[in-house]
Order: structure tokens, then C-alpha cells, then sequence
């Protein structure tokens, strides 16, 4: 680069930056000896900030261990997971606790919201929980944009499935995490629901810079993301950018065959 050029270059080159999430060869075995598991054997990834990637593959492929992995849920047999500069992986389960609570989002397929709070109170509980003051700006721009502003008042009882994502979504969302997992987020919502909270999604990775992790085995879901990586026996063994859904089924055939 000319230094005329390095000069007027922005302060944070994004390509500069390092990835929001980063494994190098992760290992995960369950059980001993004969009865032993090789869940993950030797996946290297990385995800970049403002990413949107749907990991898949045939059952058992290892999948929700990748996840659990990189989002400090479960512990390695060997490899790094680092999530910014901070290797997860060589911490204690305490620091773990608060690293998960400051750092990441989640959004589960059975949405784990608290049944006596409204749907506001349970935006504001990680919050709440970690004594962070939340941002009233950001607060009403999520809840705007998930179209949930008529419906914080009420119970998740009260409220449809794809309302009750969506309210999961804006919780996991408030806090600016560093990274959003979403573990099969829209296995419980018709497909219409599913399609908002997926384009939730796919806009708060565009538009916030947020990066989104999920688990699907859902070619539709999969192409809402920028980047599909597949699993087979624990591995990574392909990727595509830019799926559709064909794209996907087509490799996922390929996959299972
Ligand atoms: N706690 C555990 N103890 C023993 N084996 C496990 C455990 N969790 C997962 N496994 C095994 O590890 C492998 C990968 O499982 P994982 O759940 O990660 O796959 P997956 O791709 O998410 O599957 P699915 O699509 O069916 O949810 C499987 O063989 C599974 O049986």
C-alpha cells in the first residue's frame, strides 16, 4: 500500500481484523477406549465479525458439539477456541460463567424464556443479571425491528411461537454480544415465523455488524446465512458462500451418499 494510501485507510481495517471466533484443531472425544467417540476430529474454523454462517451436516455429525465448543458450553479434549483475544479454552468454568453471560448471545430452538416475566422483563433479565445498564436506544431499535413494540407487556403465554423467538431474539441481541449462537432456531415455528426470525437475523448481521452462528439442518434456514460449512464424522469437509437452498441440498446429498 502507498503511504498516501495507508494514511487515508480507516483506523480498523476489517480486514485487519481478527476473527470474532476462531478454533484451530479441536478435538472432542466422549467416552474411553473401546466405547469412545471422535465427536470432533481436528476442525479448524474461523468466523469474521458481522458473519452470518450456518453449520450442517448429516445427524450425529457433530454439530452441536462443534457449537458447544465455541461458545465455551462444553470442554475440549485438545485445540483453542478463542473468541477475540480471550482463549476459552484455557479457562475455568467461572470465568467461562461470565465470559458466556458478557460476551455471547443465545437463542435456543425452545426459546428458554422465563414463563413469569413478560416479554420485556425477559429482554432486560441477562441485563438485569450482569448488572449492565442497557442502552434505551439500542433496547427500542431491536424491539422495533423484531416488531415486537405492541407485545412487551405480555406473558410468553400470550404470545406465538415466532413471537416468542422473536423475543429470544431481541434478548440475545440487547446486549452487543460478541457472537450470537442459534441452535436450531426455527425448529419449533412454522415456516412463515421461521422466516422472520431468520431475516432478523440475517439483518442483524448485516446492519448491526453482529455475527450469527447457527445450527440447522434446515436447507431454507441455511440460505438466509452468508456462509454454509458442512460436518461429516467430525470433520469439516466442505463450505459454501452465498448458498441458496438448492446449493445446500445439493452438497448435503452429497454428504450423506
Ligand atoms: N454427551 C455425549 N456422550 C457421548 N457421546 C456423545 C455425547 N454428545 C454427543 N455424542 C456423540 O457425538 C457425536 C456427535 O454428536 P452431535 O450431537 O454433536 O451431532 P449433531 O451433528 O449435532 O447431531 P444431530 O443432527 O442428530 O443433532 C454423535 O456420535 C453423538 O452420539
Amino acid at each position: 500500500m502507498s503511504q498516501s494510501a495507508a494514511e487515508t485507510a480507516p483506523a480498523s481495517d476489517p480486514t485487519d481484523a481478527p476473527p470474532v471466533v476462531d478454533a484451530r484443531d479441536l478435538v472432542k472425544v466422549y467416552g474411553r477406549a473401546d466405547s469412545a467417540v471422535h465427536a470432533l476430529d481436528g476442525v479448524s474454523v474461523s468466523f469474521d465479525r458481522g458473519a452470518f454462517t450456518a453449520i450442517m451436516g448429516p445427524s450425529g455429525s457433530g454439530k452441536s458439539t462443534l457449537m458447544h465448543c465455541l461458545a465455551g458450553l462444553d470442554t475440549v479434549t485438545s485445540g483453542t477456541v478463542h473468541l477475540g483475544r480471550t482463549e476459552l479454552t484455557r479457562l475455568r468454568d467461572k470465568q467461562l460463567t461470565l465470559l458466556r453471560r458478557d460476551r455471547i448471545g443465545f437463542i435456543f430452538q425452545s426459546f428458554n424464556l422465563l414463563p413469569m416475566l413478560t416479554a420485556e422483563q425477559n429482554i432486560l433479565l441477562p441485563g438485569r443479571i450482569a448488572k449492565r445498564k442497557h442502552d434505551p436506544a439500542r433496547f427500542k431499535r431491536i424491539v422495533d425491528v423484531v416488531g415486537l413494540g405492541d407485545r412487551l407487556s405480555h406473558l410468553p403465554s400470550a404470545l406465538s411461537g415466532g413471537q416468542q423467538q422473536r423475543v429470544a431474539v431481541a434478548r440475545a441481541l440487547l446486549g452487543d454480544p460478541e457472537v450470537v449462537y442459534a441452535d436450531e432456531p426455527t425448529g419449533n415455528l412454522d415456516s412463515r415465523s421461521g422466516a422472520e426470525v431468520l431475516g432478523f437475523l440475517r439483518d442483524s448481521a448485516r446492519d448491526l455488524g453482529q455475527t450469527v452462528i447457527m445450527v440447522t439442518h434446515d436447507p431454507v434456514a441455511a440460505a438466509y446465512a452468508d456462509r454454509v460449512v458442512f460436518l461429516r464424522d467430525g470433520r469439516l469437509v466442505d463450505e459454501v458462500h452465498e448458498p441458496t437452498s438448492e446449493t445446500v441440498l445439493d452438497h448435503l446429498v452429497k454428504l450423506e451418499s
